[in-house]
């Protein structure tokens, strides 16, 4: 009361500028969310690596680990019981030879499609995608098959890329998500998938917007990926090519994807907005990547921001500009974080 003398009287104040009554309280302001983040939109990427008994965390990657096939389902087991809903593959050969074709990534002894058969058997409610591509696997560490002059051969990558994705499919995985950005793949895996019978019952999702970048180089660690010659600016897009996204938006759907990922996220949400215009009868995924995540933490840690907010922050940034999917290393963190009577730190 003693304020009130202070206060303009209600008449003299231009009414239609008031915002700030409706969030004024923690309640209303999850009602100016358009969306909400639920357990349900979130993908977890597990790094499978090819020691069946390993569990080794990776240094570039704060808090994240790659499980052998024997280590994977205790892990996984506790997400589950916190309603994970969906994991993405990678494998990781740290002792079995690569080769120019990349022959391991569908080897049927090999980490993903050994993982995708456990996985599969302990968590029948788990939605279990593969990431398709061939630079895990290459002695190169190109996304797919070479000339001799160093040159992609892009007819044989699609190929190839179908072949895996088909025996992925065949190995029981519910979707198989192409990252390798050949031209063509998307239609060589649905027909791939179509003359195996499979098309029916297996999700495509396209990496269609995958840019170029430096936000990739934990992941690389990770999987011991990276290019030993060159870079991947010959089918990775340009960080400035818009267009380009956008082509390649179109074209993944005219090839039957069933889903777009836009990748990486926070440095490309107008590219998820495009997307969500562009392919608007389509579920659209934002893929917040390892330097994306790996940089969110570096800065928790020198104390320049609060983990937990600015995870919640990325994250509505994606639901935002239309992602209803979204791939997060942070995953494990918001199956807690959602569980608490005040999720939203806002
Ligand atoms: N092509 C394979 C692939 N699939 C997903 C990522 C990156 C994911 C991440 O950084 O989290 C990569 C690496 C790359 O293209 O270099
Ligand atoms: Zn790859
Ligand atoms: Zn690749």
């Amino acid at each position: 009361m003693t304020h009130t003398a202070e206060y303009l009287p209600a008449h003299e104040i231009d009414i239609s500028s008031i915002l700030q009554g409706g969030y004024n309280t923690p309640l209303a302001r999850t009602w100016q969310h358009e969306r909400q983040l639920s357990k349900n939109m979130f993908i977890y990427p597990l790094f499978i690596s090819d020691r069946p008994d390993e569990e080794q965390p990776i240094p570039s990657l704060p808090h994240i680990s790659r499980y052998g096939v024997n280590k994977v389902v205790p892990y996984v087991a506790s997400l589950v019981k916190k309603g994970l809903r969906a994991v993405i593959l990678f494998g990781v050969l740290l002792d079995t030879p690569k080769d120019p074709e990349g022959t391991c990534a569908d080897d049927p002894n090999g980490p993903v499609i050994q993982a995708v058969k456990v996985l599969r058997e302990e968590f029948p409610d788990l939605f279990v995608m593969c990431d398709v591509c061939l630079c895990e696997y290459t002695s190169h560490g190109h996304c797919g098959i070479l000339y001799e002059d160093g040159s992609l051969n892009n007819e044989m990558s699609i190929r190839r890329i179908a072949a895996v994705a088909v025996n992925y499919a065949r190995a029981g995985a519910h979707c198989v998500a192409p990252s390798d950005m050949m031209d063509g793949r998307i239609k060589a895996v649905k027909q791939g998938l179509a003359d195996a019978g499979l098309a029916h019952k297996v999700f495509v999702m396209s990496y269609a917007a995958k840019f170029s970048g430096n936000l990739y180089g934990p992941f690389r660690d990770a999987a011991d990926s990276c290019p030993a010659h060159g870079d991947r600016k010959c089918y990775q897009l340009p960080s400035g090519g818009a267009g380009l996204a956008r082509r390649a938006m179109k074209r993944d759907m005219r090839e039957g994807t069933d889903a777009i990922i836009v990748k990486p996220s926070t440095f490309y949400l107008d590219i998820v907005r495009d997307a969500s215009h562009i392919c608007e009868d389509y579920p659209v995924c934002a893929y917040h990547v390892s330097g994306e995540y790996a940089m969110l933490f570096a800065a928790a840690e020198k104390g320049v921001v609060d983990l937990k907010t600015i995870a919640f922050e990325a994250h509505y940034g994606f639901l935002r500009a239309g992602a209803r999917l979204i791939i997060s290393y942070f995953t494990p963190y918001f199956l807690d974080w959602l569980d608490e009577a005040e999720p939203i730190p806002m």
